[in-house]
Formats: structure tokens, sequence, C-alpha cells
């Protein structure tokens, strides 16, 4: 008796604050009542039981859910404690909460790195796992980026921080995972929604069952004993539980393997996914174009060209202008940026060198100028025909010369097209700003089965809805930079290898913190097995309450009983979803 009434008191207290505050019958409210009646009815065992295991599936419930929820935590102990930084030419240890950006410091051999930087000196290999997911080893040398809590090689690396500790990629990684896990999908809020409606149907519900016997003067103890275990039955603590606590499980071991999905509702839709849209430089290619070809027309040798066109590229952020300003530098010319500097967006650019106005950029920018390319045709599309990209450098007159520039395919990229395809993806489509025979030259050796070329970034958003509206949703790929809209109007966007930009981080609902193709059937199969799980739950509680309900009103279980099977039910569904802890 002592045991309901302290028991009792503390979730009663809940119950009733639950009640006024937010004028709310919720869980707790029945479990209460259905205590009061029994002990009123002179069952204090059945409360005290009722009572006690209750408090204690709330309390395992709220801590496994909190470890869940915090499993993504265990990514920070991957971060060392202190850094071995270079100020004034001295070497000291100091904490890395204390680095700070334009700090130098030195990761030797087998140690993990302190903070995001860039290498300044030496050279060694390094396992990214915890931030991308990945083992396979890294070779990092001068000015490329290293990233906190990733494990150095064998060389010893002289790395100048980025980031501070609080705000690089790890940190953002956990921060964003730990939001994410907040956050609620579509199904939980119908439910949450459902459950508010439900509690007190079925307090009224239990009232009739109590009430109404009295009436045709049936025995109202056994009946009223029946309405008890029905509103003990008929609490839906199960069904609550299932979608959140599988999905904080799964949004956390996603984190873990370098998958930022930035909220559950994500996964939910990604399990829905029938189409894939992939962006082709940079996702489906390595991003890293290298000019293969140059064309001259007019009389100026490969120098004059290059050095021109290297004077319109140096002032352009597109990837194509990097390959021209390597092919540049490692014929040692000299750049001399262009003034009066203007990108003409999904075409190329313009400037002024030496008192000319010169363009760079597609065929098509030049047939728009007016110009006759036809001469020259054949050779642009053999060239295209091999998936090269092909610009023209010229005056608003005349083409002084072609250049064909190549971006490798990525490697994994034909298998993981067919994985895809294994996961149940209907249809894998390419879009590029690209023209359609290289783009068509790359398509066929990955196995897409729809390409759209020479797009804007407004027509690839328009595609993306076509594609919908014909085949079902669509999950769109891109590197999250000209690709954003695209990526916004997806069923959901995915930004390839997040690691470093910040645009791919915030468009995306997905960000891949790892450059691998791989990824994208994992990540489908990944949703599908969360949303599997997910009805599997559902389904249990509700045969359990359904099972519970009928039994309670027919007369057939006792208070302990129904408690107990309630509670066991509660207690599958949690090690249930947390089989989304592993892999
Ligand atoms: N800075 C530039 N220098 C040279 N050509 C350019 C430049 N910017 C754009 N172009 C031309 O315009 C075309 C379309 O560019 P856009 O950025 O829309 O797509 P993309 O990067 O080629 O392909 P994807 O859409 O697959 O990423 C390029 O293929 C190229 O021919
Ligand atoms: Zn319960």
């Amino acid at each position: 008796m002592v045991a309901v009434l302290v028991g009792g008191y503390y979730f009663g207290r809940e119950a009733l604050e639950e009640l006024i505050k937010e004028q709310e019958i919720g869980i707790e409210l029945l479990m209460f009542t259905a205590a009061i009646v029994a002990g009123v009815m002179g069952q204090w065992a059945e409360a005290a039981m009722l009572v006690f295991l209750y408090s204690i599936s709330e309390a395992a419930e709220g801590y496994t859910a909190e470890r869940a929820r915090h499993a993504i935590r265990s990514l920070m102990e991957l971060a060392p404690k202190i850094a071995l930084v270079r100020r004034d030419n001295q070497e000291t240890n100091i904490l890395v909460e204390q680095l700070r950006v334009g700090d130098v410091f030195i990761v030797l051999p087998g140690e993990s790195v302190a903070t995001d930087g860039e290498v300044i000196e030496g050279h060694s290999s390094v396992n990214q796992a915890p931030v991308t997911g990945e083992s396979v080893p890294v070779e990092k040398t001068l000015g490329e980026k290293v990233f906190a809590a990733t494990i150095n090689g064998e060389g010893a690396l002289v790395v100048r921080a980025t980031k501070t500790f609080a705000d690089n990629t790890l940190s953002r990684i956990i921060h964003l995972v730990e939001e994410a896990q907040a956050s609620k999908g579509r199904s939980q809020r119908f439910i949450e929604r459902f459950g508010k409606i439900y509690s007190p149907a079925v307090l009224g519900v239990g009232l009739l069952i109590g009430l109404v016997p009295l009436l045709f003067g049936l025995p109202w103890e056994d009946w009223v004993t029946r309405a008890t275990v029905f509103i003990v039955s008929a609490a839906p603590c199960a069904l609550v539980i299932s979608i959140p606590i599988t999905l904080v499980a799964a949004l956390g071991t996603a984190g873990r393997n370098g998958l930022l999905i930035k909220g559950g509702v994500h996964l939910e839709n990604l399990a829905k996914v029938r189409v894939v849209a992939l962006d082709k430089t940079g996702t489906l290619t390595l991003g890293r174009p290298q000019v293969t070809d140059i064309v001259l027309l007019t009389g100026r040798t490969e120098r004059e060209v290059l050095a021109l066109a290297a004077a319109l590229e140096s002032r352009s952020q597109h990837p194509l202008a990097q390959a021209i300003l390597e092919r540049a530098s490692d014929g040692g010319i000299a750049v001399s940026p262009a003034v009066d500097f203007q990108s003409v967006t999904g075409a190329g650019a313009k400037g002024v060198v030496d008192g000319v106005e010169l363009f760079i950029g597609s065929p098509k920018l030049f047939t728009g100028l007016g110009l006759s390319l036809s001469p020259l045709m054949a050779r642009i599309e053999a060239l295209q025909r091999e998936g090269k990209t092909v610009v023209g450098l010229g005056s608003r007159v005349e083409v002084h010369g072609l250049i064909a520039i190549m971006d490798p395919l990525r490697p994994d990229a034909a298998q993981a097209i067919a994985e895809l395809k294994r996961a149940g993806i209907k249809r894998v489509v390419m879009l590029t700003g690209d023209n359609l025979l290289a783009a068509q030259a790359i398509a066929g050796q990955v196995g897409v089965d729809e390409v759209h070329a020479g797009l804007s970034p407004e027509d690839k958003t328009r595609k993306v809805v076509e594609l919908e509206a014909k085949y079902g949703k669509v999950m769109m790929v891109g590197d999250g930079v000209n690709d954003a809209p695209a990526l916004a109007a997806a069923h959901v966007g995915v930004a390839m290898g997040a690691a470093g930009t910040d645009v791919a981080l915030e468009t995306a609902d997905v960000a891949l913190m790892s450059d691998n193709l791989a990824r994208l059937p994992y990540l489908i199969r990944f949703s599908q097995r969360t949303w599997g799980i997910i009805q599997q739950n559902l389904a249990l509680s509700a045969i359990v309450i359904g099972t519970l309900v009928v039994g309670a009103v027919g007369g057939y279980f006792t208070l302990p009983i129904a408690v107990l099977a309630h509670e066991i039910s509660e207690f599958v569904v949690i090690a249930s979803g947390l089989r989304m802890l592993r892999t």
C-alpha cells in the first residue's frame, strides 16, 4: 500500500500536471486511474504491481532513449584531448579547446588530428573513418584538408588549423545528428496526434465498461475490474515509442557511418524513393577535370591560347576552370587575371584581357554570339563522344582555340548504380549542364536509364518535378552548389562529400561525408531497414493491444497479466528499435 501511495504520487502528479497544463489526457493518467480504481476496490497488490512495473519501464525507456541519443557522442572520444602546437618557434602541448584558427600543430604518426586544418608540411596517409565512415586511408599532402579525429598513418604532418575545435567537422556532425534526433518524422507526428484522441477515448470507453453493466444489474465488481484491465491493456505506450526509439538509434548509427541525415522525416522519405537523379560533374565523375586536347584555329600558339584562357578562368569558380589553370601552371605560363570578369551561368564566362573582350565556354556560348561553328562541329562532336567537355576560347569575331577537358568517371560509379537498382530503385537518371554527347559517353559506361543534358539549374529542378510525377519519389544527388535548387525540390536531396563545403551541408537533407558512391545504395537500404523495423514495431504493438483489449473486455485477463503483457510488449519494441544502433 505504501508502494502504491509513493509511486502513485509521483506519476499521478505527472499525469495531473499534463492534464492541467496541456489539457491532455496522457498515458500516465490512464495508468493512474487504473491504479486508483484497483486500490479503491481493495486490490492493493495489483495496484502496487502496476505502479511498480510502470515506473520501472518508464525509467528504463528514458535511459535507453538517452543512451541511443548519445551513441553519436562516442565519436567525440576519438578526438585527441591535447594538441602539439608550434607558437613562436616553440612546441608546446595545449588543450584542443585552446586551439585558434591559424595555429600550426603537429600530428605525429599514429596520432589523431586535433581539429580541421590544412597540411603545410609533410605527407602521410590518413584514416578518415571517424568522419566519412570509410576506413580506406587517404593520401594527404601539401595543401590538403585534414579533419578532426581522423587517424594519421606513417608520416608526420604539420597542419594549420582552419577551424576551432568547437566548430570543426566532427563537432558539426555530432551537433547535426543530435538536432536531427530531436526532430519528428511525419508518422511520429501522426501517432502523437492520434494519441491525443486515443487516450481520452480509452478513458471514456473504460468508464462505460465500468458503469453500463450497473444499469443491467450485472455484478459491478467484475465489470469495474474489466474496465481497469481494459484501460491498462489499451494504453498505447509501445505504439508511441515504436517510431522515436528506432529513428533515434538509426540516425546515430548513420552519423557514425558518415551519413548525415538531418531528421527522421528524411529517413522515412528515403524508404519511399523510387527514382535516383544524379548530377554528372563531381558526382558521377571525380570532379578532378583535366585538359586532354587543345585545338588551335587562328595561328595563335598553344601557350597563347592557354594564357588567355587562364586569364579568364583565374576569376572563375567553375570546376573546369581548375583544369585550365592547372594546365597553364604545368606549362609554366604566368597568368595575369582578366578585368571586368563576368560568368555566364551554364555557358561560360567573359572578361577583358589586354583591352580585348574575350569569351570562354561551351560551343553554344559562341553560336549565341552569332559565330558559326559549323566547320568545327565534326571535331567538337568527335571529342564530345569520348566523354570530353569542349570549351572554346575566342572573341566576338573568332574562336582562337578549343580546349577539351575530361573529368574521369568514379571507379565505383557503375557498381553503385547496379546496387541502387538491386535496392529497388526503378529509374536512375543523369541530370547535367554539360552537352548531350559528353553526357551520353559517360552515361553509357555507368548504365543510367535516362540522360538529360544541357540543363540550367532551373531545368534540373523542373526535371526533378517531372520525374516525380512520372515514376515516384525522387532522390537527387549533387555536389550541392549549382544543384542546390534541384536538391531542395527533390523528395530527398543528397549532397556528396560534404566534408568541407558548408553549402552542401546546409542545402541537402542528407550529406554524405565521403565521396564514395557505394554510400548511396547503402543509404537506401539503411532507410528501408529502418522503416521495416518501424512497421514491425507498430504491427506488434497494435496486435498486443488488440489481443489484450479483447481479453480484458471478455474478462479473461486479470490486472497483473495485462500489466505484464503491456510492459513486455514495450520492452520488445524498444529492443527491436535498438537494432538500428548496430550495423
Ligand atoms: N568557367 C567556365 N569555363 C569554361 N566553360 C564553362 C565555364 N562555366 C560553364 N562552362 C560551360 O558551360 C557548360 C555548363 O556548365 P554547368 O556548370 O551548368 O554544368 P557542368 O558543370 O558542366 O555539369 P553538371 O551539371 O553535371 O555539374 C559546361 O559544360 C561548359 O561547357
Ligand atoms: Zn507502458
